[in-house]
């Protein structure tokens, strides 16, 4: 089974909010920090690396809602169709994971899977889905239903599924009220891919940021190189659950040995050979999840240690370290980009030891 199995290709269909904004509102932001342009220099920037659905994006909103305004109300509603979107992907996808494995429903449930798939027929303009109320029940029945949560809780890692489809079932009634505002946690966990260069400024502890965020899929890394400029940090992004994925843009690599031969290209860069690089091995929830059922000896066949996260961690951990040279600066941490929580004292923890490093290699510092 394929993502986004279903036909549903509400993903990556589309921009953003993120490129929209880019490209009107923010731009008049872009052009007051460009007009300044020694000011723009005097910026750290930080660029945000890594494949596909590793977590950038997830991160890049993360620090609008830590170092900025976060989204009133009508930014916030730019997400409810792409949330609606991804709730629609989700279900198609848990619902052919239950025809594929032979998983019946109840009748009343099948009745339910038909209205769903009924309403998915019908729809005209997937660019502005809004799930109705009544569809928005029916599909929170097929989730709650034994059969789809049996399906669930012993294959979730058997099947292509949204990293947020938990999130959006649990949450489907709320999702499709009358009057529903994306909340701040519907928007980190909403999936949409990046298909150009997303800028934001901020201030952090006085210091003053620009993050930049690009697309991973194989047609936008080809954009990478027009950000390769000043950059300060990469920030490099692994997607930790990727370790028993196929690349689903080349079904010969593995997702994770091409995150890293990635990860190694970058590093090598001698346009970064000046800039502090941090890894972020990220959906490290995921991660922990996943071990208990996929031991990372049938991927990583070097692998000679036991299933636990400690040993596994530092497994890939010491993977990604052996690209690092002794000129680079280097940070590991384990994230969950989805929280907020952690988002803030990882990224925190990552400036303060960039800040050391630098007064250390000024003699500022013991
Ligand atoms: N469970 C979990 N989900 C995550 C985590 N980080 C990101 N996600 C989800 O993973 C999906 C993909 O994240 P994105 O931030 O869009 O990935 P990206 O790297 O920007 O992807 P591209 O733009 O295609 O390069 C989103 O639905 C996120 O909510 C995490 O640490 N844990
Ligand atoms: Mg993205």
């Amino acid at each position: 089974m394929g993502a986004g199995a279903g036909g549903l290709s509400l993903r990556g269909a589309r921009l953003s909010p993120e490129e929209r904004a880019n490209s009107s509102k923010s731009r008049a932001i872009d052009r007051a920090l460009s007009k300044d342009h020694t000011d723009d220099l005097n910026r750290f920037k930080i660029l945000l690396l890594g494949t596909a659905e590793s977590g950038k994006s997830t991160i890049f909103r993360q620090m609008r809602v830590l170092h900025l305004d976060g989204y009133a109300k009508e930014d916030a509603l730019e997400y409810l169709s792409i949330i609606h979107s991804n709730c629609m992907e989700a279900l198609t996808q848990l619902v052919e994971a239950c025809s594929a494995f032979g998983i019946l429903h109840d009748i009343t449930v099948q009745e339910d899977v038909d209205r769903f798939e009924g309403f998915k027929k019908k729809l005209r303009d997937p660019e502005g889905l809004v799930i109705p109320v009544v569809i928005g029940r029916c599909m929170d029945r097929v989730w709650q239903s034994p059969s789809m949560q049996m399906c669930y809780e012993t294959r979730r890692f058997r099947f292509a599924l949204l990293d947020s489809a938990k999130y959006f079932m649990d949450n489907i009634v709320r999702l499709t009220e009358d009057n529903y505002v994306p909340t701040i946690q519907d928007i980190v966990h909403c999936r949409i891919s990046t298909t150009g260069i997303n800028e934001i400024a901020f201030n952090h502890k006085k210091m003053d940021f620009k993050m930049v965020d690009v697309g991973g899929q194989r047609s936008e890394r080809r954009k990478w190189i027009h950000c390769f400029d000043n950059v300060d940090m990469i920030l490099f992004i692994v997607s930790m659950s990727d370790y028993d994925q196929l690349d689903p843009e080349d079904h010969k690599y593995n997702r994770m040995k091409q995150s890293y031969e990635i990860f190694k290209t970058i590093v090598h860069c001698d346009l970064f050979r000046h800039a502090s690089i941090v890894l972020f091995l990220n959906k490290y929830d995921v991660f922990v999840e996943k071990l208990k059922t996929s031991p990372l000896r049938r991927s990583f066949k070097s692998y000679d240690g036991d299933n636990s996260e400690e040993s596994a961690r530092d497994f890939i951990k010491k993977l990604f370290r052996r690209c690092i040279t002794d000129r680079h600066k280097f940070f590991v941490f384990e994230t969950t980009a989805t929280d907020t929580g952690n988002i803030d004292l990882v990224f925190g923890s990552a400036v303060a030891h960039i800040v050391n490093e630098n007064l250390r290699s000024a003699g500022l510092h013991e």
